[in-house]
């Protein structure tokens, strides 16, 4: 083991149960692992057909989160019948290996990757895998987040542990001072599109510099969501006091002289000196501007204000070819400036950008405004308590005054599973994190932005700056 170590490095090595060569391929230990009811079913089927039984129930959570309704009266009543028939199973599961369950109707449901940071399910230091590729939120908080098929959550409920290939280091170093109106969505955002959607494939990210430093918790965890966009299984920030602050009081967390040993610790959790990374990227984000996607990738993106890319002037082949493609499913002409974008759909929600920071950043930018009467603008909110809060401070009032529909919590128009699905044609500004052709119902077309900008964009009724809306 060499003596300079990287965050990633320490979570590999403390959790490594076996070592099988020198290519990296490990057992690797796993703290703890949250599952919906979508990636599931399989291995839950799996399990109860060899006769084995989960290892450890309380290291994990069932939470119901991309099939439930979210219209604004809560029920949980599906439409779909292969939704309802996934949660049924989950509730049996949950029964059966006696695994707890946030149920539709709980309180503290939500999305999974907000509902664990809620409830300090997870903790710096902790290796979680989860049936879900955005498992790379709790890099936020220092705990090593990556997503699995259902084969390895079999695996995993069985034996605590996963047959893992160790991956690579990279750095990105972002320095400088976000402009006004500029969000941690369009700093990840700038990346992919600078390192494409494959840039990180093989690695595990580290971000540091003064950016991150600087901001929130809840920020950072929009960065290490979509770093799995470049393809990254694995984003990490070394927890600082923020962190700490953050879980305190979180309902899981340690508590009395448990919580002041655990933060001790924790404070060793970082990079040390010399480590060497693989990669090192850096970014001077003073100039970053606001993004939007143009495209069906979420590297095919840009700053506001510029124009849809002409593939005439693209000299890679492939790059080239994408975009072609891209355009056309987009239905969009090279040279429109993004701003002449025209939207028939707004939707905030989703594991991006769904928590009580990005809601009060959109309250700020639709205050006694309103949705444009072409647009559907719809607010979904991370979890129940999400929403509670916001209700509580009169967030919601400002929304449904604006004419944005106010909603339940779950993944809901991210990727259309239940009914909140969009039309073909139909044109989506949306806070989310892909934007894959159909992912938000078949022929639709989705726009990724920050919430604020999808705010801005919904009162203007197409794509627009969210600096020039707000006078900043
Ligand atoms: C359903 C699940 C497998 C999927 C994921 O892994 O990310 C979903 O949450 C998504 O965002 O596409
Ligand atoms: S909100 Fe969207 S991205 Fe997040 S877990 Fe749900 S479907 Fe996946």
């Amino acid at each position: 083991m060499s003596a300079s170590r990287t965050l990633y490095d320490k979570h590999i090595d403390s959790h490594t149960v076996k070592k099988f060569d020198n290519e990296g391929n490990v057992l690797l230990y796993i703290d703890r692992s949250i599952l919906n009811e979508y990636t599931s079913p399989q291995a839950f089927n799996g399990l109860r057909e060899n006769k084995r039984s989960v290892w450890n129930p309380k290291s994990i959570l069932l939470n119901v989160d991309h099939v439930n309704p979210t219209r604004p009266v809560r029920d949980q009543n599906m439409t779909d019948p292969g939704g309802s028939l996934q949660v049924n199973f989950f509730r049996e599961n949950s029964q059966y290996f006696a695994i707890e369950l946030f149920d539709v109707m709980d309180k503290r449901q939500g999305i999974e990757h907000v509902v664990a940071h809620e409830q300090g399910l997870a903790m710096p230091g902790m290796v979680i895998a989860a049936g879900d590729s955005h498992t790379t939120t709790y890099g936020a908080l220092g705990a090593l987040g990556f997503g699995i098929g259902t084969s390895e959550i079999e695996h995993l409920l069985a034996t605590q542990t996963l047959v893992y290939k160790k991956l690579k280091n990279m750095r990105v170093t972002l320095e400088g001072t976000l402009g006004l109106g500029v969000a941690s969505k369009d700093v990840i955002m700038a990346l992919i599109a600078r390192i494409g959607a494959d840039g990180a494939t093989g690695y595990a990210i580290e971000f540091c510099g003064s950016v991150i430093d600087n901001l929130s918790v809840e920020a950072r965890m929009t960065i290490c969501n979509m770093a799995v966009e470049a393809g990254a299984r694995g984003a990490f920030m070394a927890p600082d006091d923020k962190v700490f602050a953050y879980l305190k009081n979180t309902p899981r967390a340690p508590k009395g002289e448990m919580w002041r040993k655990a933060v001790n610790s924790w404070r060793q959790l970082k990079t040390d000196t010399g480590a060497k990374f693989d990669k090192e990227i850096y970014i001077d984000s003073s100039e970053l501007e606001p993004y939007v996607t143009w495209g069906i990738s979420p590297d095919q993106a840009g700053p506001i204000n510029d124009c849809i890319p002409d593939p005439a002037q693209i000299s890679d082949e492939q790059k080239k070819k994408a975009t072609i493609t891209a355009l056309r499913y987009m239905d969009l002409q090279p040279g429109t400036p993004f701003t002449e974008i025209k939207i028939s759909h707004a939707f905030i929600g989703s594991c991006t950008n769904s928590r009580i920071e990005d809601l009060r950043e959109v309250a700020k930018v639709v205050a006694g405004k309103k949705v444009a009467s072409h647009v559907r603008g719809m607010i979904v909110p991370g979890s129940t308590l999400v929403r509670e809060k916001a209700e509580q401070e009169g967030l919601a009032q400002i929304f449904i005054d604006a004419g944005f529909e106010w909603r339940q919590s779950g993944c809901s128009m991210c990727l259309a599973m239940n009914e909140d699905v969009l039309l073909p044609g139909d044109r989506c500004a949306s806070s989310t994190n892909r934007n894959f052709a159909g992912r938000q119902g078949a022929g639709s077309r989705t726009h990724l932005m920050s919430p604020a900008m999808v705010a801005a964009s919904a009162v203007a009724g197409h794509l627009t700056d969210v600096r020039v809306c707000t006078g900043v």
